[in-house]
């Protein structure tokens, strides 16, 4: 299921990552994709110190954020790396490495994009993912994000104008299965509703979801 997560970043945080950009010094995106004859992007070494302040400032924030543990029950977060496309820059359809070469490997189960600046600060460089034969497009505020299965077919089009800056990283999630982390983040929907008193229509159908789908997951044909 894709998700929008606003306001990941505080305005603090926010203002922190934009005095460090300016000092991340990127190179060629192909460097971790040397095979990719799709990816034309830059992106800062992972050694890189600038980087590195980032990506430390977008994992706390991912981290804290609840709904994140909801969607995802995050298991490993990938190191966050900062990307920036400039003019004619792109990156094409593309589905994303299924593991990661980290000690021990990670399986990525969801892809998160981190909006770094203004939207208004370039033309191009939405973020598109294909569901089925529909394509949905995400061009998000600086400091909130998306989440997205990694195993979705996916572009960033091109910039045509200004320049784009986000934060990318990959989580391995708990629940490998995404029907099954899906039932997960109704039920904690459903229990939330129960215990403030909310909305009870919701409150019915989330549990005739869950009822439905966990009966279609067990029923024996
Ligand atoms: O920059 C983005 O929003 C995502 C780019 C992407 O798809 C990737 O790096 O694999
Ligand atoms: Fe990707």
């Amino acid at each position: 299921m894709i998700r929008v997560l606003p306001n990941v970043l505080s305005a603090a945080e926010l203002q922190a990552v934009r005095e460090l950009l300016p000092q991340v010094r990127f190179g060629d995106g192909r460097i971790t994709n040397p095979d990719s004859s799709v990816k034309q992007n830059l992106q800062a070494p992972q050694e890189d110190p600038a980087n590195a302040r980032i990506a430390q400032i977008a994992r706390d924030a991912l981290m804290r954020y609840p709904e994140l543990r909801v969607f995802a029950q995050p298991r490993t977060m990938a190191r966050t790396t900062v990307v920036r496309y400039e003019p004619g820059m792109n990156y094409g359809w593309h589905v994303d490495e299924a593991l990661f070469p980290s000690t021990p490997p990670m399986r990525s189960d969801l892809s998160c994009t981190v909006f770094l600046n203004e939207p208004g600060d370039y033309d191009g460089g939405e973020l598109t993912i294909q569901l089925g034969a529909q394509e949905l497009s995400y061009k998000l505020e600086p400091g909130s994000a998306i989440l997205y299965p990694s195993t979705t077919i996916h572009r960033v089009t091109p910039v045509t104008r200004g320049v784009r800056l986000a934060a990318i990283t990959w989580l391995q999630s708990w629940v490998a299965d995404s029907g099954q982390r899906e039932l997960l983040v109704q039920l904690e929907e459903a229990r939330a509703l129960a215990a403030s008193g909310g909305d009870r229509q919701r409150l019915q159908v989330l549990l005739e979801s869950l009822r439905t789908n966990l009966f279609r997951m067990w029923a024996d044909t």
